[in-house]
């Protein structure tokens, strides 16, 4: 297993692009599943969840052409999905157990083929992560739901029927799901306390673009009137708003001054507020963003993680890394998972001073951090490892790099850029 090796103390100057997002790409490639016609996304970005969503859709049949010339516009790259023939509607244990957004193809499998078997993803290292609702929707919609050896078996014997479904609290997944089902379904569902996060935006205009019927998008309340089929479409996907965010952190944690650039800086306002807060100065540029420490001490900065708009429990391990240098103390509330935690004992082991009490993390500045062999359990925990490695003192050693890989592309390369001295190295825990 390959581990990150970083000196940290360098201030991190220069340009960083911002690829295609992993979180708007994944449900958008189950949605090639709607359509036996071609779909064609650009911005792809290069991630491991990105090639076990392709390895999922090319095992249900779905024939997937990715071009790795990076398109003009954005630099991404370009795939094309054919799903014009679906030979198999299993989405199997050992790809589902990999990626959780696998669950993502059972609203339209059930949707286009009327039956759909999908292995249930169960918890992870941030929690439990159940996909009741998104089981208890599609039975709204006339599914008939089974769960039997470790698998979900669902059927629509007599098709989708449009529904009123109302979700008990926001989630991401099941407002995806349920937005990819009800597009085919027959008459209107609508999906009151939907997510409004920024991705689920994104793929509403992607069926949109196919021909599906979507009004109230990127607010609380979607009314999808179904229709019979849908056709192909191109679509560029969203840019990564985690990933950008990850990085202004980057530039601030090391005092440096970077600018993200192929960036919609709306997209991550709650972040950007709370980095001003903390006494970073953020300027909109022609390109992106620029961020950059003034001359005075980073200041401890309460945050609470919300659903969208406010601010991302994907941001909260990395901002936590952020608060363990700042000046005075904060306190990092985690609203969404119940076991968002785990960077905090790897955190300790290079010097930073957190107590937690219950979901919040009481985080007291120190100067420094000091370099060590640290090791994460997901994707963000390790990120928020890379930022604390980026500012301490001597040589941090981050292991388990795949979880990196899964949603951060070429983390070492676009950190190098800009001056940081990070290395990937071969073997280690
Ligand atoms: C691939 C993807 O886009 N992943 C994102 C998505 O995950 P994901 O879609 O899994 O997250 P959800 O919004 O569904 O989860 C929010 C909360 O609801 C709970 N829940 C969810 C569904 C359900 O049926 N029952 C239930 O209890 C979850 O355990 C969690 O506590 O949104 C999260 C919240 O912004 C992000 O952290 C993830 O990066
Ligand atoms: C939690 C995340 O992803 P997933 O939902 O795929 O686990 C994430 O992107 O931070």
């Amino acid at each position: 297993m390959d581990s990150i090796r970083i000196r940290g103390g360098r201030p991190l100057e220069g340009a960083i692009p911002i690829g295609g997002a992993k979180n708007a790409a994944l449900p958008l490639l189950a949605a090639a599943l709607l359509t036996e016609d071609r779909l064609v996304l650009s911005n792809l970005p290069s991630l491991a969840d990105i090639t076990t969503m392709v390895k999922l859709l090319a095992q249900h049949g779905v024939i997937c052409a990715i071009d790795e010339a990076r398109d003009a516009a954005n630099g991404g790259r370009v795939i094309t999905l054919d799903a014009g023939r679906i030979s198999n509607t299993t989405a199997p244990y050992d790809l589902v157990r990999k990626m959780r957004a696998s669950i993502l193809v059972l609203g339209p499998l059930l949707a286009r083929v009327g039956e759909a078997q999908v292995s249930l993803p169960g918890g992870c290292a941030i929690g439990t992560r159940p996909v009741d609702l998104h089981l208890k929707g599609l039975e709204e919609l006339g599914a008939v739901i089974e769960l039997e050896g470790g698998y979900i078996h669902a059927t629509a014997p007599k098709g989708l029927k449009g529904a009123h479904i109302r979700f008990p609290f926001v989630s991401v997944g099941a407002t995806e799901n349920l937005l990819m089902a009800a597009a085919l379904a027959e008459g209107t569902t609508v999906l009151d306390n939907a997510a409004r996060e920024p991705e689920i935006g994104d793929l509403a205009r992607c069926l949109t673009a196919m021909g599906a019927r979507i009004e109230g998008i990127d607010t609380e309340t979607l009314t999808i009137h179904g229709v019979a089929r849908l056709h192909g479409a191109t679509h560029a996907v969203l840019p990564d708003r985690i990933e950008a965010g990850t990085y202004a952190i980057a530039g601030a944690i090391t005092g440096g001054d970077v600018e993200l650039t192929g960036l919609d800086a709306e997209l991550i306002r709650s972040v950007l507020d709370k980095l001003e807060d903390a006494g970073v100065r953020v300027t909109p540029t022609a390109r992106g963003v620029r961020i950059a420490r003034t001359d005075g001490p980073l200041r401890g900065t309460d945050v609470m993680t919300q659903v969208y708009p406010g601010f991302p429990t994907d941001m909260q391990a990395q901002f936590m890394a952020l608060m363990t240098v700042a000046e005075g103390a904060a306190m990092v509330t985690e609203t969404i998972f119940e076991n968002r935690f785990m960077h905090v004992p790897e955190l300790h082991r290079m010097g930073a001073n957190i107590v937690l009490h219950g979901a919040s993390a009481l985080v007291r500045g120190v100067p420094r951090l000091n370099g060590a062999p640290v090791m994460a359990t997901d994707l963000r925990a390790s990120s928020s490892l890379v930022l604390a490695g980026l500012a301490a003192r001597g040589e941090t050693l981050v292991n388990r790099v795949y979880h990196l890989d899964r949603g951060y592309e070429n983390i070492e390369a676009k950190l190098a850029a800009c001056g940081a001295d990070i290395v990937r190295v071969a073997g280690g825990a």
